[in-house]
Parts: structure tokens; C-alpha cells; sequence
């Protein structure tokens, strides 16, 4: 039997963000291998007119936990959903049920923060600070609690090259930035942002960084643990590979890849592609969580969970396989044929967007004109390279990442937890994870049949043959313009034209010798 499987046997678990990506993985891996734990508790809002219930059976009726309904049949009745928003004063919740919260918890997994790279500061600070420090004091007052477990990210000091497990100090103290952000308006938070991130290279990856920092300083004598992951990806083997649900990260570029509308991009090829898979993130969770609350350590760990050093791919090589995929297992209706142009050259990439992403853009809203209909190629593909944009910073960089803790925590594991709780990365076949990433955006996140893949090769086909066929056109009509007006285009197309007839003239010749 599992020892961390059965340390959650029988616990009460609190889990913020448990709506998103990781959060969802981290609860399907509970119930499914301690189906004996006594609650999880999510704090949840009400969002797109769903009420919390009906938030909490949308995740629970999806493909992923499907194998978790078998083992744990009941678990409808061990998720308690909270009505809580963390961007509000002690979270929004009921006297009622914050009195059960602090009674009941034994672990914390906090993984709510926004993800967005544009987000306003003051949003930004209010959840991935402000509420990092409001839930660290709800835990002091929590006298079951065993272990708090925070999710940061690797690329929280991304402004240093070579980053190892601890907490490293920001410029401006966090204190400072919350009481300020109180009386600042947001006019003048926008101008001082700038200053105030510095070399970070968004508002996303500084909040974390002083997320990392109220962990410290507020921990009290809290038994605490960071956990950095790199790039979250799909999932590698559990509970089946490929699943993924939201367009953050390499997925939207691999939708908007295999949809054609994204044919090239300003990456590093050799730069390290440091993802990792989600499943592996959320074992190492689970077994800091049970470290953490059994071995009690002196000080707060940080963990790392990257893949670079361990078991390196490069963009060009995840590149290349995404593009082999999608021969296999092409998307539907895809806009032109998949295809992936890597430049670290700034103009050359601004000569890519204007003719492979602009032009193309432009050309299919004036053919929407013609037939009646409205443009929206150019205001979709704009969107798409704002996007990219805000992605370039971590594809044209690699980082090192010390791994010390984390492979201290792997060597501290039965053989029995390191298969069930296996965060090896060592052992991943990228070429075989990047294939089923790529099948798994398509089914889980476009939510396409295989029955459509012959239709979509034979678009592909026809897309080609219109590929070839525009060229030559567009070869053709510049060629004739150019013989109009110079002198030495023409002698050249002479010259071309009597070498082939004398080649032809020649090859007849020839053959009529031997007959
Ligand atoms: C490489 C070579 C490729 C070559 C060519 C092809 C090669 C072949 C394949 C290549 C292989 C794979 C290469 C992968 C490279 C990946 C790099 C990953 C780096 C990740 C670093 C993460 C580091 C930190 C990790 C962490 O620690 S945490 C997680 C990180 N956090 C995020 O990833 C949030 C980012 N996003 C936002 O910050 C917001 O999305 C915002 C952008 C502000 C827009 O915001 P806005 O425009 O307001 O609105 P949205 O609704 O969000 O989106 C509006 C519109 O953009 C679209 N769209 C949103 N997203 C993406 C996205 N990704 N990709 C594409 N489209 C996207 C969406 O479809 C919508 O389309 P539309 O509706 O217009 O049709
Ligand atoms: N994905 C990645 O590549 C990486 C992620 N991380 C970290 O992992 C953690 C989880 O990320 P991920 O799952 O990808 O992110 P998601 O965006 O998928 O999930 C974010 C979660 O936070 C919740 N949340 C946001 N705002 C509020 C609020 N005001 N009140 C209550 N809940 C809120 C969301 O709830 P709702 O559903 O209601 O919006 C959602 O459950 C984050 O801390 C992130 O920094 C670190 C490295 C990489």
C-alpha cells in the first residue's frame, strides 16, 4: 500500500483553484487514490451563470474523472463547494462555513492565482498576494492544519538565469505594494508598473514572485512548502495521456498551429521547451503535501518541478513532432496547411507576419466582402500575434533550474510511491508525449471525432493544390510585370526560353538517332 496514499486517507483537504487546470488534475488523483479521504473542500465562485453545484457536476461529469466514479462512487457527496471569491475581504465567505473551514482543515493546496500576463496590477496583487497572505492567516487559525502547500511558478525570478530552490528577496517589500496599491488610482499604478516590475517581463510572473515573498514573511510557524512548476502541459500518463482544457501556454499555439493560422514564430529553436506534464506536477504536490506534514522540515522548502535538466527537448524538436503529428491527426477545417517557421531574427519575423499572417488575413476578408459576409480574419489574426508576442520572452530563453529538493523528496519514497506518485520526469518520452498532447488538444479542447480526420486530409490536399496554384500565379504575374519593364529581365527570359528549346530540340534529335 502506498504510504502517501494512505496519509490522505481519512483527511480534510482544502483546495483553492480547484476550477482550473492543475486544480482539477489534483482532485481526480486524490479521490482516485485515497478514496477514503473525508472531504475536499473547493472555494468556489459562480461563473459564466453556473451556480456553484452546477460548476462542481460540469467537473465531475467530464471524461477525467470517469476512472475516479469507479473507485470512489460517492464522490459527489465528499466535495464540499464554498461560495468564496479571493479577490474580496476574508474571501467572501459564510460565518458558517469559515467556522468549519478552520475547524476541519488538515491540508491546504492553494493554486488559485490569475494566470494572465496582461492582468492590471492591482487585480494581479489582490489574488496572487493579497489572497496568498489572507489564506495563510485563515491557516493560523486552523489548529488541524498539518501542511500548506503553495503553488508558484518557475518562472517567478525569470529575470535571473540560473534559479535554485529558495525564496529570493523582490525590490520593493510586498507590504509596500498592497498598502500603496490602496490608495493609488489606476491611472497612476499603470505609469509606476513599469518601474516597479522592472526586469520581470509581466505583471504575472512579478505577483508571484511577491506571492513567494508573503510566504515567507507571514508564515508564521505554519509547516509550508512552495512548489515551482515549469511549463504545465498535458497530461503524460494519468489518469489517460493527452488531457488538457484550456488554451493557455503551448495549447493555443498548437491549436492556432494546426489551424494554419500560425505559420511562424520568433523562437529560439535550440532553447529549451520546459514543459511539464500536469499529472507529474500534481504527484509531486501530493508528496510534498505528505512530506511536508509528516517530516515537519525546519524551514520553508522550495520545490522545483521543471524538465530541463533532467530530460531536455528543444522547441525546434517539439516543433517538428507537433508538425508530424498533425500529418497523422490533421485538426479540422484547418484555415491553410500547418506548417512552422522558427526565427530568432526580429526582421525576419516582422517579414513572416506580414506575409504569412497579415496577408493571408487580408486576402480571406476581402474574398468575405465579396460573398456578403463579415471580415474577421485580420482582427482574429491580430489578436493572435498580440498574443504570441506576450509568449516570445520564454521562447527565445532557457533557464537552469536546481533540482535538489525535489530529488531529495523522490529518494525518500518507496518503491511503491515513486510508481504510484511518479514525478521522474527522466522517464518521458517526448516524442511520444508530444503526439498524444497534440490528439489530446484536439479531442478534449476542440472536441473533434477522429471520424473527421479523412475529410480534414483531403481539405488538406486541396489546400495544397490552392497553395501551388496561387504561387505559380503570383510567380507568373510578377514575372510577366517584371519583363515589361526591364531590359535585363528579358534578356534573361530569353535566354532561358532558347536554352530550353535548344535542350528540347536536342532531346528529339537524339531519340530519333536511337530509333
Ligand atoms: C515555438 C515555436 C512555434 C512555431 C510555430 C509553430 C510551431 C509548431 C507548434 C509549436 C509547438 C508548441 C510551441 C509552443 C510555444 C508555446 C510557448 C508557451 C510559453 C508559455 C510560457 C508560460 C510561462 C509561465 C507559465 C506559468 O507560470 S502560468 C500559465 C501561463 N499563462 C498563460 O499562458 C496565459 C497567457 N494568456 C494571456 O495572458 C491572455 O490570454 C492574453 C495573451 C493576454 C490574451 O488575452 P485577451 O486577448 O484579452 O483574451 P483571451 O480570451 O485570453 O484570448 C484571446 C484570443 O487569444 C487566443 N489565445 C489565448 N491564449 C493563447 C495561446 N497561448 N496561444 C494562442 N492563442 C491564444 C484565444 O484563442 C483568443 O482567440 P480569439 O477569441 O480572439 O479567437
Ligand atoms: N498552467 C501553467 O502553465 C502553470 C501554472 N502555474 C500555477 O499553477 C496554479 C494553477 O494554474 P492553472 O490551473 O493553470 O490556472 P487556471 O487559470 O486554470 O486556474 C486558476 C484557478 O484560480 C481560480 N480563481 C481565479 N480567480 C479567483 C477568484 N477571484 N476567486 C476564486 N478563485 C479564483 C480560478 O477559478 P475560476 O474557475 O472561477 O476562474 C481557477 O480555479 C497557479 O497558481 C499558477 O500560477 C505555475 C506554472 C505554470
Amino acid at each position: 500500500m502506498s504510504t502517501i496514499a494512505a496519509f490522505y486517507g481519512g483527511k480534510s483537504i482544502l483546495i483553492t483553484g480547484a476550477t482550473g487546470f492543475l486544480g482539477k488534475v489534483l482532485m481526480e488523483k486524490l479521490f482516485r487514490t485515497s478514496p477514503d479521504l473525508k472531504v475536499i473542500y473547493i472555494l468556489v465562485r459562480p461563473k459564466a451563470g453556473q451556480t456553484l453545484q452546477q460548476r462542481v457536476f460540469q467537473i465531475l461529469d467530464s471524461k477525467l474523472f470517469e476512472k475516479v466514479k469507479e473507485v470512489c462512487p460517492n464522490v459527489h457527496e465528499k466535495i464540499r463547494a464554498i461560495y468564496a471569491d479571493l479577490n474580496q475581504n476574508d474571501f467572501a465567505i459564510s460565518k458558517e462555513d469559515m467556522q468549519e473551514l478552520l475547524s476541519c482543515t488538515n491540508i491546504i493546496f492553494h493554486c488559485a492565482a490569475t494566470v494572465r500576463f496582461d492582468d492590471t496590477l492591482r487585480h494581479a496583487v489582490q489574488l496572487n498576494v493579497t489572497a496568498t497572505r489572507q489564506l495563510l492567516l485563515m491557516a493560523s487559525q486552523m489548529p488541524k492544519l498539518e501542511a500548506f502547500i503553495h503553488i508558484s511558478t518557475a518562472y517567478s525570478n525569470c529575470n535571473l538565469k540560473h534559479i535554485d530552490e529558495v525564496i529570493y528577496p523582490c525590490p520593493v517589500e510586498q507590504k509596500k505594494i498592497i498598502d500603496s496599491l490602496e490608495w493609488l488610482d489606476d491611472a497612476i499604478i499603470d505609469e509606476i508598473t513599469p518601474k516597479l516590475i522592472r526586469d520581470w517581463p509581466n505583471i504575472y510572473t512579478y505577483t508571484k514572485a511577491l506571492g513567494e515573498m508573503v510566504v515567507q514573511q507571514e508564515s508564521r510557524n505554519l509547516n509550508i512548502a512552495i512548489i515551482r512548476p515549469s511549463i504545465v502541459g498535458a497530461t503524460w500518463q494519468e489518469p489517460f495521456p493527452g488531457w488538457v482544457d484550456n488554451i493557455n501556454g503551448p495549447n493555443g499555439i498548437i491549436i492556432a498551429t494546426g489551424k494554419g493560422f500560425l505559420r511562424a514564430i520568433k523562437a529560439t529553436p535550440m532553447a529549451v521547451a520546459d514543459v511539464i506534464p500536469v499529472d507529474t506536477v500534481v504527484n509531486l504536490m501530493l508528496a510534498v503535501g505528505w512530506y511536508t506534514a509528516v517530516h515537519r522540515p525546519k524551514s520553508t522548502l522550495v520545490y522545483h518541478i521543471t524538465s530541463g535538466n533532467m530530460n531536455p527537448c528543444n522547441w525546434h524538436k517539439m516543433g517538428v513532432q507537433v508538425l508530424a503529428t498533425f500529418e497523422k491527426i490533421p485538426f479540422e477545417r484547418p484555415f491553410r496547411r500547418p506548417n512552422a517557421n522558427f526565427t530568432s531574427n526580429s526582421f525576419t519575423s516582422q517579414y513572416w507576419n506580414a506575409v504569412s499572417h497579415r496577408a493571408p488575413a487580408i486576402i480571406y476578408d476581402c474574398y468575405l466582402r465579396l460573398t456578403g459576409r463579415k471580415p474577421r480574419m485580420t482582427k482574429l489574426m491580430n489578436r493572435l500575434l498580440r498574443t504570441v508576442s506576450m509568449l516570445e520572452y520564454f521562447i527565445n530563453r532557457s533557464w537552469e533550474w536546481s533540482t535538489y529538493n525535489t530529488e531529495m523528496l523522490m529518494s525518500e519514497l518507496s518503491p511503491e510511491d515513486q510508481r504510484v506518485f511518479n514525478f521522474d520526469v527522466r522517464q518521458l518520452n517526448w516524442l511520444e508525449y508530444i503526439e498524444n498532447y497534440v490528439l489530446g488538444v484536439k479531442k478534449y479542447l476542440l472536441k473533434e471525432d477522429m471520424a473527421g480526420i479523412p475529410k480534414a486530409k483531403q481539405r488538406l490536399k486541396r489546400l495544397r493544390n490552392i497553395h501551388y496554384l496561387f504561387n505559380t500565379a503570383l510567380f507568373l504575374i510578377a514575372w510577366r510585370l517584371l519583363i515589361a519593364r526591364s531590359q535585363m529581365a528579358r534578356n534573361v527570359w530569353f535566354f532561358i526560353v532558347s536554352f530550353c528549346y535548344k535542350f528540347l530540340s536536342y532531346f528529339r534529335a537524339s531519340s530519333t538517332l536511337k530509333v
